[in-house]
C-alpha cells in the first residue's frame, strides 16, 4: 500500500514527516512525503520555521501523483493558508481516503499555524480528521473541553458541520485512561481507550496515530478496525519510547518497537530461574516419578496437596479473569478456572482416596502468595505463570520417561498436551502484554512474583520427601 504524507519535517526525526515515515514502514505501508514546511526543532521545542511555497508543493503533489497510484492520504503540518489551498486543490484531483491531522501546536506548545479558521476549506475533502481536544475546540470556536463527554459531543458536531468522521483524542485530559473514539454526525461509531504511561516521551504521537491510521486503513478498509489497530500500534511505540535516548526534552515514541525492541523479558525472567528449574529436575520425588520407583504413600501425599491447591488455584485463575482488562484474558482465565475445576480436579480424584488431609505448612504458603497478588493483575498473572510453563516443561521430560505399564503413566501424559502448551503460550502472551504497559517499579513486582511462585513450586514437588531446598533467585 502507498501511503503519501503531506507535511512538515522535524529534524528531530520524533514528528512531522520523520515520524509519518517510520509510522507507515512499522505498519506494513510504503512511505512516500510532500513536505510542506521545514522546521528548526529538536525534542525542546521549535526555533523556526520555514514555509515551502504553495507553487512547489503543487509541484511536488502533481508529479507524484502523475506517476504513483496513492492508497491513502495523511495530512499533519500545513503552516499557512496558501499551502492549505495548493493541498485542497490538489485534493479535488485524487480519489484516496484522507486523514487529516489538523496540526496547530507541537507538543512543545510551540504553534505550527496560525488560525485554525484556514482549514476549514480542507475539512470536507478530508475523510477523517484527528484533532487532540485543543484543536477540536479551535476548530469549533470554542475552548478546548475538559471531559471526554464534551469531547465526543464537540467532535460529533464537527463531524455533522463538515461532513466528515472525527477522531476524538482524549490523550489530553486528565485521568488513567486515554480513549479515542471515531465520531459521525450520528455519533460514536466505535471506541477504544488504552492505559496512560508514565512517560514524557510522547513528542509526535499525533503524527504516529494519523499515520498508522491512514495505512491501517488502507490495509484494511474498515476504519474502526484501522483504530483498533493503530491504537495497538500506538500503545506499545509510548510504552518503549523510554527505550530510545533523544534529546532532554519530550523524546520521541519507538516506532520501531515491534522490530528492535528491547530484548524478550520473559526469556530473562526464564534464565533467572534456570537454577531453580535445575532444583527440581534432581529432587528425588521428579527422579522416582519418571523412572515409577515413588512410593504410592508419596505421590498420594503429593496428590493430595495438589489436590487442596488447585482448588484455591483455580480461584486465583477467577480472580485473574475478574481483574482482566480486556474479553481475550478474561476468558482465557476463566476458561483455565474451568479447566481446573473439571479436569485436573478430577484426575486426582481417581487417585485418591476421599476426604484426605489438610494442606500443609508448603502448600498454604504457595496459595498465600498467590493470594497476596491478587489485587494488581499484571503481578497476579506474574505469579500464576510458573504453574503453566514449570509444568509444561517438566511435563516433557516425564512424558518422554513415560513406558507401557508405568504407575503413574496417566499423571505422567497430562501436561505433555497441545493444548497446555498452547493454553502455556498463550499465558506468556498475556503476561508479556501486561509487562509491556507496566512502568519500572511494577515490572520488578511482576518479576518478584514470578520468582516467588518459581519457588514454592519446587518446595511444592519437594515436601513428600520432606526435602529441604534452598532458594537462590535474587
Ligand atoms: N501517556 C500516554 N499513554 C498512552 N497513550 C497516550 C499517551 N499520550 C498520548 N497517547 C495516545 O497517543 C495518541 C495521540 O494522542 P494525542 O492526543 O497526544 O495527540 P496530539 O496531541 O495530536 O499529539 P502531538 O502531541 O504529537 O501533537 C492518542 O491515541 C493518545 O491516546
Ligand atoms: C513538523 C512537525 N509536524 C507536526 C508536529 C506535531 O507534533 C511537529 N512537532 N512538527
Amino acid at each position: 500500500m502507498n501511503i503519501l504524507s503531506i507535511a512538515g519535517s522535524d529534524p528531530s526525526g520524533g514528528a512531522g514527516i520523520q515520524a509519518d515515515l517510520k509510522a507507515i514502514a512499522a505498519n506494513g505501508g510504503y512511505g512516500m512525503a510532500v513536505i510542506t514546511a521545514l522546521t528548526a526543532q529538536n525534542t525542546r521545542g521549535v526555533s523556526g520555521v520555514q514555509a515551502i511555497d504553495g507553487d512547489f508543493v503543487t509541484a511536488q503533489l502533481e508529479t507524484l501523483s502523475a506517476d504513483v497510484r496513492i492508497d491513502a492520504v495523511k495530512i499533519g503540518m500545513l503552516a499557512n493558508q496558501e499551502i492549505i489551498g495548493a493541498v485542497a486543490a490538489w485534493l479535488d484531483t485524487v480519489n484516496a481516503p484522507v486523514v487529516l491531522d489538523p496540526v496547530m501546536v507541537a507538543t512543545s506548545g510551540d504553534a505550527l499555524l496560525e488560525d485554525a479558521a484556514a482549514l476549514h476549506p480542507l475539512l470536507a475533502r478530508a475523510t477523517v480528521i484527528t484533532p487532540n481536544t485543543a484543536e477540536l475546540g479551535a476548530l469549533l470556536g470554542e475552548a478546548a473541553a475538559q471531559d471526554w463527554e464534551l469531547v465526543l459531543e464537540q467532535a460529533r458536531r464537527l463531524a455533522s458541520a463538515h461532513d466528515v468522521l472525527v477522531l476524538a483524542k482524549g490523550g489530553h485530559l486528565a485521568g488513567a485512561q486515554c480513549p479515542d473514539a471515531l465520531v459521525s454526525a450520528a455519533g460514536v461509531l466505535a471506541e477504544f481507550s488504552s492505559p496512560r504511561l508514565a512517560t514524557k516521551n510522547t513528542h509526535g504521537t499525533g503524527c504516529t496515530l494519523s499515520s498508522a491510521l491512514a495505512t491501517r486503513f488502507a490495509a484494511t478498509g474498515d476504519w474502526a478496525t484501522a483504530l483498533e489497530q493503530a491504537k495497538g500500534y500506538m500503545l506499545r511505540a509510548i510504552g518503549a519510547a523510554d527505550e530510545l535516548q533523544v534529546g532532554s526534552g519530550h523524546g520521541p515514541v519507538h516506532h520501531f518497537v515491534d522490530f528492535f525492541g528491547a530484548a524478550d523479558p520473559m526469556a530473562a525472567w526464564w534464565e533467572d530461574i534456570a537454577p531453580l528449574r535445575a532444583g527440581i529436575d534432581e529432587l528425588e520425588f521428579i527422579v522416582q516419578l519418571a523412572d515409577g520407583s515413588l512410593e504410592r504413600e508419596k505421590f498420594e501425599y503429593y496428590l493430595a496437596q495438589d489436590a487442596l491447591y488447585l482448588q484455591r488455584y483455580a480461584q486465583v485463575l477467577a480472580q485473574a479473569s475478574a481483574l482482566a482488562p480486556e474479553l481475550d484474558s478474561q476468558r482465557f482465565w476463566a476458561k483455565g478456572a474451568g479447566e481446573i475445576l473439571e479436569g485436573e480436579l478430577q484426575l486426582h480424584r481417581s487417585h485418591l482416596v476421599e476426604g484426605l488431609a489438610n494442606p500443609s505448612a508448603t502448600t498454604l504458603n504457595y496459595v498465600n502468595h498467590l493470594s497476596s497478588c491478587n489485587s494488581s493483575y499484571p503481578e497476579l498473572i506474574a505469579a500464576i505463570l510458573p504453574c503453566y510453563w514449570l509444568y509444561q516443561d517438566i511435563g516433557k521430560r516425564l512424558a518422554a520417561a513415560n513406558y507401557e505399564g508405568h504407575p503413574y503413566g496417566d499423571w505422567l501424559q497430562t501436561y505433555a498436551s497441545e493444548e497446555f502448551d498452547e493454553s502455556t503460550a498463550q499465558a506468556i502472551g498475556m503476561v508479556r502484554a501486561a509487562w509491556k504497559l507496566a512502568d519500572p517499579a511494577q515490572r520488578e513486582r511482576m518479576r518478584q512474583a514470578f520468582l516467588r511462585s518459581s519457588e514454592h513450586e519446587l518446595a511444592f514437588f519437594a515436601q513428600a520427601h520432606a526435602e529441604s531446598v534452598e532458594f537462590s533467585t535474587a
